[in-house]
């Protein structure tokens, strides 16, 4: 008889997208996100981080002040790193799983590319503007949202 206790594919990619998310070096809110196709094949993955080549180590990481010494303007979004780390052909027809709720610049992105549905864990933004503009943007766009259901299920990696 088959192992009873293996992961779903939600929490599989899931999974994958808070490894990911490991990598990030904003010391806040660490983000990843992993794209599959409809074949479950995982076709992306990215984190929230500075562009390449701009250092983290020289690059601002608090959130607030003058906007040029603050992340929010160099930032590259996890959801928009994963689109473009893709080194494939198409994405039409993809989910994207992302830790957190994709920002209104990110789902401009995700709609271009023809993602056509978001897994997500936190919503934590849900009330600021770009949120409620990302979903208005799905809703029109016929991108389908989902909050990924929390299972309880540990698993500890020894890295
Ligand atoms: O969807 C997202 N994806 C994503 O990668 N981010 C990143 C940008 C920042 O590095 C961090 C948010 O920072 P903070 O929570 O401190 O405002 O998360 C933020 C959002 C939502 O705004
Ligand atoms: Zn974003």
């Amino acid at each position: 008889m088959k192992r009873a206790d293996y992961i779903s594919w939600d929490q599989y990619f899931m999974g994958i997208a808070l490894l990911s998310a490991e990598r990030s070096k904003d010391p806040s809110t660490q983000v990843g996100a992993c794209i599959v196709d409809d074949n479950n094949r995982i076709l992306s993955e990215g984190y929230n981080g500075m562009p390449a080549g701009c250092e983290d180590d020289i690059m601002p990481w608090g959130k607030i002040g003058d906007p040029l010494n603050n992340k929010y303007f160099f930032v590259c979004h996890a959801e928009l790193n994963a689109i473009l780390n893709y080194r494939g052909g198409s994405l039409k027809d993809a989910r994207l799983y992302s830790t957190l709720f994709p920002c209104n610049e990110c789902a401009k992105a995700i709609i271009q590319c023809g993602i056509k549905e978001v897994i997500y864990l936190s919503d934590k933004y849900a009330s600021t503007d770009s949120t409620m503009a990302s979903k208005r943007m799905f809703d029109m766009a016929g991108v389908t949202y989902r909050p990924y259901e929390v299972k309880g299920k540990k698993i500890t990696i020894d890295l």
